[in-house]
């Protein structure tokens, strides 16, 4: 196996669980994995030697929540609700139809330059959800796209009942046939239980079926207003629920109760629901941000993520939502990066693998064109990407030099 050291790090954040922060450091790879990371004066040889001209290192964002596969423009929806228009679930068909008419071809290359976008930002896991299809071919055919570019595929067939389809036939239909179809394409299936898409029993209905299945869960909840969507992630042991705009003091106490059996200072034990905020929809959409503060303070794990999608949040940009949770939901740089790193690798249920700049883990490395993390926050908007490892691999940008 070749060996490279990436030395010179002005620091190294780990996202580890104590958030340590090594100055002056370097990184040793072996292969696909990270062999050893500590000061740079202490660093064992390698077969290549990398200069990383005093730059900060973290890990690569794991975006644990996108809507990738879709074709068309709604700028002029994003346009009137900036003029005052409410944003509503119904826009989701006029994507749904643009994509429809989207070849295979033209779709796969949307997809592809989507994720590439996303890799060049320093995202070096992405997940994906299907939800512009609503038939069972379409579906189908998106499952199958998806699944040849992104690292994960939640079914999201539950996004929005198709005009002219009875609410009832179609949510049987997504739980029956649908769900057989897109099985081999995809690892988790969700569903969007909202005022104007699911209601509690349609949602009930879809995640049984899904659990069913095998797939693992996620629920699109308390994202327009109040409702169950996140009472009923936690009572089916759903891996996230995402968007959590609206909550009461029941859901936030629902939440914190479903980490109880999970230890924070070793990060073992039984994994509860992460909540999964979503910064760059909730100012898209004019929605209050999400309680990420109040959440983590209540002792639940919460995860940072773009929500790629043509409606709500047109951006793959996670160094947008971690600057815009630092800046307006109160998190510290170190919090807000873990929740866009580790925190979304334990809402994918990938923690052991990625997330982490620790020995053993897959070394997946963002070098940032700046020399610390807190410039993420502290020069917002800027482009601070640098190069890119994925699995041991330079996979975007340049090396210094
Ligand atoms: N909320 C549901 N689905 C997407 C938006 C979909 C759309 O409007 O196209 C979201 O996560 O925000
Ligand atoms: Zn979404």
């Amino acid at each position: 196996m070749t060996t490279t050291l990436i030395t010179n790090l002005s620091e190294a954040f780990t996202s580890d669980a104590a958030a340590t922060l090594v100055t002056d450091a370097a990184i040793l790879i072996d292969g696909e994995k990270i062999a050893w990371i500590g000061k740079a004066v202490d660093a064992p040889e390698a077969d290549t030697v990398i200069d990383a001209g005093y730059r900060a290192a973290l890990p690569g964002w794991v975006d644990s929540h996108s809507h990738l596969v879709f074709a068309g423009d709604r700028s002029r929806e994003f346009v009137a609700r900036m003029a005052g228009q409410d944003y509503a679930a119904g826009g989701i068909a006029v994507t749904t139809a643009a994509t429809r008419a989207a070849s295979d071809y033209d779709l796969t290359r949307l997809v592809m330059g989507r994720a590439a976008e996303a890799l060049a930002g320093g995202t070096t896991y992405l997940e994906t959800k299907t939800g512009y299809g609503l038939s069972v071919e379409e579906e189908t055919r998106h499952a199958r796209i998806a699944s040849t570019v992104v690292d994960q595929v939640t079914f999201l067939g539950a996004h929005l009942v198709p005009a002219g389809m009875d609410a009832q036939e179609y949510t049987d239909l997504v739980c029956g046939e649908m769900l057989e179809r897109v099985r081999p394409y995809v690892q988790f299936a969700d569903v969007f239980c909202e005022r104007g898409a699911f209601n509690e029993a349609q949602s009930r209905q879809v995640l049984t079926a899904a659990r069913d299945a095998g797939l693992g869960l996620r629920v699109h909840g308390n994202q327009l207003g109040p409702g169950p969507g996140t009472r009923l992630a936690v009572e089916f042991g759903a891996s996230s629920v995402d968007h959590v705009n609206y909550l009461d003091e029941q859901d936030v106490a629902a939440l914190a109760g479903s980490w109880q059996g999970w230890d924070p200072a070793t990060r073992s034990g039984v994994a509860g629901t992460v909540a999964t905020c979503l910064p760059a929809c909730d100012l898209s959409t004019r929605q209050p941000l999400a309680p990420g503060r109040e959440l983590i303070d209540a002792g639940v794990q919460i995860a940072l993520a773009s929500n790629c999608n043509p409606g709500t949040s047109y951006t793959s940009s996670m160094s947008f939502c971690v600057a815009t949770a630092v800046l307006q939901m109160k998190l510290s740089i170190e919090e807000a990066v873990i929740a866009a790193t580790y925190g979304g690798a334990l809402a994918l249920g990938v923690q052991d693998k990625i997330g982490t700049l620790v020995v053993g883990k897959r070394a997946d490395i963002q070098l940032l064109n700046a020399p610390s993390v807190a410039h993420l926050a502290y020069r917002p908007g800027m482009n601070l990407s640098g190069p890119v490892f994925r699995a041991g691999k330079l996979v975007a940008g340049k090396l210094p030099g």
